[in-house]
């Protein structure tokens, strides 16, 4: 199951065959549609894949590949879900825009009624470009500098979320100067131990992430900020991490924030009126994962809040959720060319595709795992167990570690990889110096360019040297 079962980074002692390899599935041209964008399906004569109603073959004519393609109906729906599941109480759904941010993105966020989550500079920029109203995004980030805090004070974004005790002291001075106060929330961390993989869990204490209920580092935060003329507190934010599961890590977090909203007002009189509850709502890359449904995780949170809040006598604070992934990874799939077929005797196929690491790194990063399957017709020969590889400088380079394919894959065939929308463009890298893919929304026999593919030329523009 993709729950980051295996230790970060290339799992060494799998060059050798393994001694239980997965059994091969009952039928290889089957999408489950759990993994698979909801639009996505197989149809004409030989089972070619299309989705949002092209076909990858006309799509890899037009466009090339390595292509990410989104399935615009997918991810409005999803956004939809996550609006519906949250709209019987007063709260924000945040669209967490690191997951994959552009102008297009930002207008269906904004058009399916959600706010947006920036963490970065470069992601205000794209957020205001694409349109978002300024005061319907919150900035994130654990360092933001002086310029990027000077920005969102400038633009009106609607929360700051501040990180540590630094960012309170240049906020203070730089929404002075400027005649400003911004509201912000302050990012705590819990202590929860996120069931998911050490690199994104963020809730404990021994990370860079907020500060710290255990050691009193969160409370003082508070009081620094109500202490400020120019600062705004108007509420908490925790995020536990990503990739998540079981509804015990979100349910205890929420406990504890709740906990300290309640014991800010006791101590300071300050009664706070928001609690961002973060992303993390884990998606389904295989078939075996179960994700949340946006409604079960509503309810738990909003029953949770609300049950503190009443034992302490205390107005329901508006909550905010920020799902990242839950909206744009299901929407995803990259599209990729066989170039490569080759057999290492009694061990595995090695199916080598255009792309690789520098499209998806997060099988080499978090050991992730992937759904891959061959697109450009169904393919009717037996399963071989296969390694999905790219064309980059590294064994490691390993797209999906273990899957089969039809036995006759050969060069030319599109296969392609599902539930890649979210976290593989936006950490995409021009590694060994390839033009990064292009993005290509589809939506009801329609596909539109939302970045274009780079080319080589782009690789040399930077290069000034
Ligand atoms: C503060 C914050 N909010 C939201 C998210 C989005 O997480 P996900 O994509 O797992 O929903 C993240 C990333 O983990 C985050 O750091
Ligand atoms: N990039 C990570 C998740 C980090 C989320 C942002 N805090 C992933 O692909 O799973």
């Amino acid at each position: 199951m993709s729950r980051y079962a295996h230790p970060a980074g290339p799992r060494h002692a799998e060059v050798l065959p393994e001694e239980n390899p997965p059994s091969p599935p009952r039928d290889l041209a089957r999408l489950d549609p759990r993994v698979w964008p909801a639009t996505a399906g197989r149809g004409g004569a030989d089972g070619e894949l299309a989705v949002g109603g092209v076909g990858v073959r006309r799509l890899a004519a037009e466009y090339g590949t390595p292509l990410f393609v989104l399935d615009e109906e997918d991810f409005r729906r999803r956004a939809r879900a996550y609006r519906e599941a949250f709209s019987d109480a007063e709260a924000d759904v945040y669209y967490a825009g690191k997951a994959l941010l552009t102008k297009a993105l930002v207008r269906w966020v904004h058009e399916e009624g959600l706010k947006l989550d920036v963490c970065s500079g470069g992601e205000l920029t794209v957020a205001l470009a694409g349109g978002m109203p300024p005061e319907r995004i919150g900035m994130h980030g654990n360092n933001k500098s002086e310029a990027e805090l000077a920005r969102a004070v400038e633009a009106g974004v609607g929360r700051i979320i501040v990180d540590s005790f630094e960012e309170i002291e240049r906020l203070e001075r730089i929404s002075a100067e400027r005649g400003r106060v911004p509201k912000v929330l302050v990012r705590v961390t819990t202590g929860v131990e996120a069931h998911t993989h050490e690199f994104v869990a963020t809730a404990h204490d021994d990370q860079k992430f907020g500060l710290a209920l255990s050691t009193g580092a969160a409370a003082e935060a508070v009081r620094r900020v109500l202490a400020c003329e120019h600062v705004e507190l108007v509420g908490l934010h925790s995020h536990i991490g990503s990739q998540i599961f079981d509804t015990a890590g979100f349910e205890v977090a929420a406990r504890r924030v709740t906990e300290f909203l309640t014991r800010v007002h006791r101590e300071t009189g300050a009664e706070l009126a928001e609690l961002d509850l973060g992303g993390g709502l884990g998606i389904a890359y295989v078939s075996d994962d179960t994700p949340l449904e946006p409604e079960a995780i509503a309810k738990s949170l909003l029953s949770i809040v609300q049950r503190e809040c009443d034992s302490h006598g205390l107005p329901m604070p508006r909550i905010a959720v920020e799902p990242g992934r839950a909206l744009s990874g299901p929407a995803g799939i990259t599209v990729y060319e066989v170039g490569t077929v080759k057999d290492v005797e009694g061990i595995r196929t090695y199916v080598s595709v255009d792309g690789g690491m520098s499209d998806n790194i997060r099988t080499a990063l978090y050991g992730a795992e992937y759904t891959c399957a061959l697109v450009s017709r169904a393919g009717g020969a037996e399963p071989v167990l296969s390694r999905l590889v790219g064309k980059h400088c590294e064994s490691g380079d390993i797209i999906v570690h273990d899957l089969y394919l039809p036995s006759d894959v050969r060069p030319g065939d599109l296969v392609a990889v599902a539930a890649t929308g979210a976290y593989c463009f936006s950490m995409a890298s021009n590694y060994n110096h390839l033009p990064r893919p292009a993005l290509v929304a589809v939506r009801e026999g329609v596909p539109r360019t939302l970045v274009r593919r780079e080319t080589e030329e782009d690789l040399l523009r930077l290069d000034v040297g």
